[in-house]
């Protein structure tokens, strides 16, 4: 069964200012705590994300949910598209199709002539992966504005598909919405046969799709759209305000999301649906954080998470701060939510052993970037990044919970100023002259099995 994708996320960046030490200091610097990641989480799958502390796990959790302005990049999610969620940027790109087009052959003429560093080619691909998004093949058309009509017309049918979907209507009202969406789909087709000769057609084709781009969205949209998005953290003490009970901590998003009215009975029953869902009492409902232990707390953390039906978690550190035999139930219940609520984690954990009991597919970053990702079992069976070798070796053979993973000799380089080349060069038993000013590619070495690391031409 093919996978569907529900958040993409490419060359994304997340760097924070420094604080200036002094006003003489000219250059502003920046701690690169996401430098360049790219990764697809799929629909229905558990997504592990490990590293040394610093790495910047949390960071790329919380940026995919928009709680930071990411500073470049893509983050695009398919849990809706935009013909149902009509965010309020899609028209206006479709309208500028032909300004976009112009800014990347601005940015083309400027790497090949004047200016080829890293930001300006970075700044080039962003602008290209952006038009292969909104028009796919016809990229190759010489007449944008033709274009843009033709897409703006199938946008608004398909629109107008997802409204009448929406409300229910007729399937005749629907059939006759649909007829005319593929009319259009149908003569998008065609004006694309005059470039079906070009050797990237078909690959830059597929790339024309319909998720939203989370953030390209205004306050208002995204904050709509956050009852999809969720976060469960790693302190359930001090994510659960001590001064609310139980009922009004899970309440809290379902009235502000007005989807109950607060203090009705509508309200309550729901609350002690989803309490019972995670394996808590009713009768806890007017209890407060402080009358909980450990495990209770987490449940209580991941209630307030579940309860707005959302489709993607973000599961941070979440059963790190629990005894051994606690983290285990805790990570029952949710793989058990998982399969029935149709849920997606993300789930972040310096602790091998955890992620690779509930990922399907494991993602290894060392120092702001993502050095390997693959299936779980390849990532233990085929560890094709030093790095990844190095966390398996230092797995001891017994109690393997809560170790942190700081053993690799050598300190940890600062992602202020990290070494050039491959950033792991400095720590690399292997370490080549090569690696020491050549950044390695993010490359597939076999089917979902993704490295970045030079050496992999001599492993394969
Ligand atoms: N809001 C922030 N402002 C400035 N720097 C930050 C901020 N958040 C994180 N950082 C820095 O970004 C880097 C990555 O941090 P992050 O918390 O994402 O790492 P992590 O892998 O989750 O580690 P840990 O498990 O210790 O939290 C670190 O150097 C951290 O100091």
């Amino acid at each position: 069964m093919e996978k569907k994708k529900l958040i993409e996320i490419a060359n994304l960046r997340q760097y924070f200012p420094v604080k200036k030490e002094s006003l003489l200091q000219k250059e502003q610097l920046y701690v690169k705590a996401n430098d360049g990641i790219t990764i697809t989480i799929h629909e229905g799958e558990t997504y592990g994300l490990v590293g040394e502390s610093g790495c910047g796990k949390s960071t790329l959790g919380r940026v995919l949910l928009q709680l930071y302005d990411q500073t470049r990049g893509d983050t695009v999610y398919f849990g809706r598209t935009v013909y149902e969620y009509q965010p309020k940027y899609y028209e206006k790109d479709l309208n500028d199709l032909a300004k976009l087009h112009e800014k990347a052959k601005h940015l083309e003429s400027k790497i090949n002539n004047e200016d080829p560093n890293h930001t300006s080619v970075d700044a080039y691909d962003d602008a290209m992966r952006h038009l292969y998004r909104l028009c796919g093949g016809l990229v190759f058309s010489d007449n944008y504005s033709e274009v843009s009509k033709l897409l703006l017309e199938e946008y608004k049918a398909g629109c107008n598909v997802a409204q009448l979907e929406k409300k229910n209507a007729s399937a005749e009202e629907l059939k006759a919405a649909e007829a005319k969406h593929d009319a259009i789909l149908k003569s998008i087709e065609q004006m694309k046969d005059s470039y079906r000769s070009n050797e990237n057609f078909a690959k830059i084709d597929a790339m024309w799709e319909h998720g939203i781009e989370l953030p390209r969205l205004t306050k208002e949209e995204m904050r709509i759209l956050r009852e999809d998005l969720q976060i469960i953290f790693q302190d359930p003490y001090s994510s659960l305000n001590p001064r609310l009970t139980v009922g009004q901590i899970i309440s809290e998003p379902l009235v502000g999301q007005k989807k109950f009215k607060k203090g009705s009975k509508e309200l309550e029953d729901y609350i002690i649906e989803v309490m019972d869902k995670c394996g808590l009492e009713a009768y806890f409902i007017h209890r407060y954080p402080h009358q909980f232990s450990g495990g209770q707390r987490q449940r209580i953390g991941i209630a307030r998470a579940l309860a707005l039906n959302p489709k993607f978690i973000v599961c941070d550190e979440a059963v790190s701060a629990l005894d051994v035999s606690i983290q285990s139930q805790v990570l029952n219940l949710l793989q058990e939510l998982k399969e029935t609520q149709n849920l997606t984690y993300l789930f972040i954990s310096h602790d091998l052993s955890v992620v690779k009991y509930i990922s399907d597919r494991i993602g290894v970053m060392y120092l702001g970037n993502m050095v390997e990702s693959a299936r779980s079992e390849d990532i233990f069976r085929n560890p094709l990044h030093p790095y990844t070798e190095a966390l398996l070796n230092a797995i001891p053979t017994t109690d393997i919970h809560n170790k942190e993973l700081q053993i690799l000799e050598g300190d940890i380089p600062s992602p202020v100023n990290p070494p050039k080349g491959c950033k792991f060069h400095t720590r690399c038993k292997y370490a080549m002259e090569k690696c020491k000013c050549e950044r390695p590619e993010w490359v597939e070495i076999e089917p979902e099995h993704f490295v970045a690391c030079h050496l992999r031409s001599l492993k394969k």
